[in-house]
């Protein structure tokens, strides 16, 4: 780590990592003009009576300008930059002439034309006292500031270092809005999905199947419900155990996924039951879909510790949600017509 001292017997001493550090947490650098600031520098202009001030930053390698009057420039390296050597002083850093000093004799702001001749500057201090870069006027003839001017020079670095605290606060509140609004809508998520298969739980599907009806009686499309059981699940929990249960489901949930559509709702009703709201469909196509399901759960086995293959069937109640058929009848007809289907055989689906 670099320690940095001003001059000899100067009492200032700080990590410059840890003022770089500072200095970034107010993620000040290279953002865009603000008013706020130019205001500032319009107004230590005119209490100073000088043609350039300057709200600068001292980064690692440069110092840059968040707002400039007179100077025409955005940047400079930092090893030409007056303010550098402010923020090793502890006070109001002023260079009543610069080529009668020799720290600045040779730098190429004083030596162009027109040179930069009187330089003052004070501190933009951290609240814990890190130097982040300084608030100056300059002129380009030699000349003092008044004692009044010095205050008025200091009071305006004080309000920018405030400005850049609230800013910062502001910032802070704008992302814990942000995280909160973000764990807000992750609970609501949680609340509304089943933790096994990450499909709709059955309070957030019985919701999405009202909102569903309400459209239907104000003349959308009818709908079709499918109502689905797997066939005798109870014996792959006997023979293989809850864990080889848990795993079906889950497989059977991602099946679901590939058959049904984006737009329809696939919700797990309770323990090895699930429905599906297939919004716009008729019967007939929604019975299209329903025999997809059968061939690919056929198809495909459930690979379980190593050596065991499981393929399920499940059966299904299918009817349509329209305005003749509303919500708690049409969940009584599709349970009917399941019971049919287990009466059935099992693996099939049932319509009216
Ligand atoms: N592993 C596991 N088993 C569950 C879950 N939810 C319900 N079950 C079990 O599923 C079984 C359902 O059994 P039954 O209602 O007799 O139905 P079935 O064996 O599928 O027979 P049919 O429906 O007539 O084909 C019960 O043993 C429940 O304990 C779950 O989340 N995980």
């Amino acid at each position: 780590m670099t320690s940095y001292s001003s001059q000899p017997g100067d009492a200032r001493a700080y990590s410059e990592e840890a003022r770089l550090s500072v200095l970034a947490s107010y993620d000040i650098l290279d953002t865009p003009p603000d008013s706020a600031f130019d205001e500032i520098t319009e107004l230590a202009a005119l209490l100073c009576d000088t043609p350039i001030a300057v709200i600068n930053f001292v980064d690692r390698d440069r110092q840059w300008f968040k707002s400039e009057k007179g100077l025409g420039i955005k940047e400079t390296p930092r090893d030409i930059s007056i303010c550098a050597h402010v923020i090793l002083q502890s006070e109001l850093f002023i260079v009543p002439d610069t080529h009668q000093d020799p720290r600045f004799v040779c730098n190429p702001l004083v030596t162009q034309d027109p040179p930069l001749r009187f330089y003052a500057g004070a501190l933009l201090n951290s609240p814990d006292g890190l130097p982040l870069g300084t608030l100056c006027v300059l002129d380009h003839r030699p000349r003092e500031l008044t004692e009044k001017q010095q205050v008025a020079l200091t009071t305006l670095a004080n309000q920018i270092m405030k400005n850049l605290e609230l800013m910062r606060i502001q910032q802070e509140q704008a992302s814990l809005i942000q995280q909160l609004q973000f764990a807000q809508q992750e609970l609501i998520h949680l609340a509304a999905t089943d933790p096994l298969t990450g499909l709709y739980n059955r309070r957030a599907f019985k919701e999405r199947l009202s909102q569903e009806q309400s459209l239907i009686q104000r003349g959308r499309a009818p709908a079709a419900l499918m109502l689905m059981d797997l066939d005798n699940f109870k014996v792959i929990n006997d023979d293989f155990g809850h864990e080889a249960g848990d795993k079906v489901i889950e497989h059977f949930a991602s099946v679901c996924k590939k058959v049904f559509r984006q737009a329809d709702v696939i919700g797990r009703w309770g323990g090895e039951e699930f429905v599906v709201l297939l919004p716009g469909t008729t019967e007939t196509d929604a019975c299209q879909a329903a025999q997809r399901l059968h061939q690919l759960l056929a198809q495909n086995q459930i690979e379980y510790d190593g050596n065991t293959a499981l393929f399920i069937t499940v059966s299904i109640g299918l009817c349509s949600l329209s305005k003749d058929c509303p919500l708690e009848e049409a969940l009584r007809l599709a349970d009917e017509l399941l019971y049919q289907a287990k009466d059935q055989g099992r693996n099939r689906t049932v319509t009216r």
